[in-house]
């Protein structure tokens, strides 16, 4: 078998990528992304940007998501530990509106395919999770969207208990609900659609 491979998630397209560690006396080495491999097992990707996040124990960021140029996020856990949600917001998708998470941390190597069409966002576990993604399209600041963390109808189950206190954004406590925005995404060209 390859260094890479795929497990299904619920949501169609949501994956999760196995990675092969090559462990020996000095640490690991594993290859986190790599163009030909991904294509055999699926993925065919054009990442144009990389982001580096830096967190404290108890961040919670999101739930994001670009309105226009939507972007395909390529997730690892550098070091700490996350749990990681994606909500699909693909119009006619039969999971609408369902999410799904994961927990990803420095050392499970694990990494997480989040494609065009979700919300996506993640509560940090541990202090200093280093947190880096590579994304299909590049971030335009105007399009910045997203939904409020705890909104009732999606009803993810964050596992707080594993926190004392939550950090977010200003910015992020501001979101919206998804059926305040439900009908923008809807209007005919706007959004993603499968
Ligand atoms: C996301 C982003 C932010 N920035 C700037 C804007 C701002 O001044 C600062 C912090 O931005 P934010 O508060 O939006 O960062 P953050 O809350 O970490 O945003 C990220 O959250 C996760 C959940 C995602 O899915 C990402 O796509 C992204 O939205 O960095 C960029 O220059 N480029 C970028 O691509």
């Amino acid at each position: 078998m390859g260094k890479f491979k795929i497990i299904e998630t619920p949501i169609k397209d949501l994956v999760l990528i196995e990675t092969k560690i090559f462990r020996d006396n000095r640490g690991f080495f594993m290859e986190t992304y790599n163009q030909k491999e991904f294509e055999e097992i699926g993925l065919k990707l054009n990442f144009v940007q990389d982001n580096l996040s830096l967190s404290k124990k108890g961040v919670l960021r999101g739930l994001h998501f670009q309105f226009k140029y939507p972007q395909g996020k390529l997730i690892r856990v550098i070091k700490g530990k996350v749990y990681d949600v994606a909500v699909d917001l693909r119009i006619n998708s039969p999971t609408f509106g369902k999410w799904y998470g994961v927990e990803l941390t420095g050392e499970n190597g694990l990494a997480f395919y989040i494609p065009e069409g979700f919300a996506h966002g993640f509560l940090t576990l541990e202090d200093d999770t280093y947190f880096f993604y590579k994304c299909t399209e590049i971030y335009y600041p105007e399009y910045d969207s997203g939904i409020i963390w705890n909104d009732p109808d999606i009803d993810i189950k964050w596992p707080l208990e594993k926190v004392e206190e939550l950090i977010i954004s200003e910015k992020d406590k501001n979101l919206p609900k998804l059926k305040d925005i439900i009908d923008k995404l809807k209007e005919e060209g706007n959004w993603i659609k499968i």
